[in-house]
Formats: C-alpha cells, sequence, structure tokens
C-alpha cells in the first residue's frame, strides 16, 4: 500500500499542495495490483445544479484518480481519451469515494477505468480511459 499526500510546488488542481483553489486529495494504492482510491467530502462549489456535482468536476475526479493509478507506479503520462457514463447524480451533501485500476497496457498506452461511489457503494459514475505514459520503457 501506498500513499500520495499534495506536495508543495504543486498547482494541480486535484492533488497539489499549492492551489488556493484546489481539492487537495491524498491517494492510496497498490502499485503492484495497479489501483487507486481517495475518499473525500466535495465541496459545494463543485456544483452544477441544485445539490449535484457538475459534471465537469466528475469528468475531472474520474481523471485523476486514474492518473494516480499510474502515479502509484513511479509513471508519468497525460489522459488522450476519457469516455464517460454518467449513472446516477453526485450528491454533495456526503463523501463519495473515487477508485481507478489498471484494465492493461500496450507499451506506453495504459488503459483504466474508475468510478465514483457513495458511502452505500453505489456506481454514481463510471470512466475508461486511455493515458499515454512518457516515462517507460515496456
Ligand atoms: C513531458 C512530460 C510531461 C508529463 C506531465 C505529467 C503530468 C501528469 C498530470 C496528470 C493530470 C491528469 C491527467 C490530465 O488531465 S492530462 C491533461 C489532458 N490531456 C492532454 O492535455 C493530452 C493532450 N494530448 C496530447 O498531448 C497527445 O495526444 C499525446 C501526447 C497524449 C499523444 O500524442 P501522439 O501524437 O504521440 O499520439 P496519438 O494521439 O496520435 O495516439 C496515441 C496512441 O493512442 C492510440 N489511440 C487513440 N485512441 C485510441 C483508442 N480509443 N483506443 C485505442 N488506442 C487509441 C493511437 O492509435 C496511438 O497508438 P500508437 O499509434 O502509438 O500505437
Amino acid at each position: 500500500m501506498k500513499t500520495l499526500a499534495p506536495k508543495t510546488g504543486n498547482s494541480c488542481f486535484g492533488c497539489g499542495a499549492d492551489n488556493p483553489l484546489g481539492l487537495k486529495l491524498t491517494f492510496h494504492g497498490d502499485p503492484e495490483k495497479g489501483t487507486a482510491w481517495t475518499e473525500f467530502l466535495p465541496p459545494h462549489f463543485l456544483a452544477g445544479g441544485a445539490n449535484m456535482m457538475h459534471g465537469g468536476f466528475i469528468a475531472l475526479l474520474l481523471d485523476e484518480v486514474s492518473s494516480k493509478v499510474l502515479s502509484m507506479q513511479g509513471k508519468r503520462g497525460v489522459t488522450r481519451n476519457l469516455e464517460i457514463s454518467y449513472q446516477k447524480p453526485v450528491n454533495l451533501s456526503g463523501p463519495v469515494r473515487l477508485e481507478g485500476s489498471l484494465i492493461r497496457h500496450e507499451g506506453r498506452k495504459h488503459f483504466i477505468k474508475a468510478r465514483i461511489l457513495n458511502p452505500g457503494g453505489d456506481v454514481l459514475a463510471e470512466s475508461e480511459a486511455l493515458f499515454l505514459v512518457f516515462n517507460t520503457s515496456s
């Protein structure tokens, strides 16, 4: 098990310590299994309408936990594709869990699935992403 906490000098909206508007998320994961996860209480400024999270922020969270699957393994890369299935509203009045896992990789191409769950374990949104990694040789 590994933990990635926000670092100074990193202004990433999701995980950096130096973004005053950022979420400053801490992630946990298993590099060998290719997993990453976090739990947090979404701030209300992520709202879209009513008490629901904005769809763009849902995409951001899925992208973020997907990228952390790679960070856990010491890999650096960027999102090439992100396909999202919005299944239920992400309610802003309770905590959410983000989970990501590596499906497979072919050289620099890494295919990663992710999801957002509520405390009852309901899947609210899911994604499949293709990340292009810059520092892999296999
Ligand atoms: C310099 C290092 C910086 C590192 C920073 C790390 C920060 C991390 C921050 C993380 C923050 C969180 C994350 C963020 O938010 S990252 C921010 C959002 N992402 C970006 O800004 C990335 C923008 N895109 C690019 O820069 C380029 O597209 C890159 C560099 C990624 C690749 O451009 P390149 O010209 O090299 O390649 P390509 O695009 O022609 O194609 C690539 C390959 O993919 C294959 N393909 C395409 N579609 C599919 C498909 N559906 N199923 C299967 N395969 C598919 C395609 O056939 C090809 O395969 P192959 O021909 O190679 O075999």
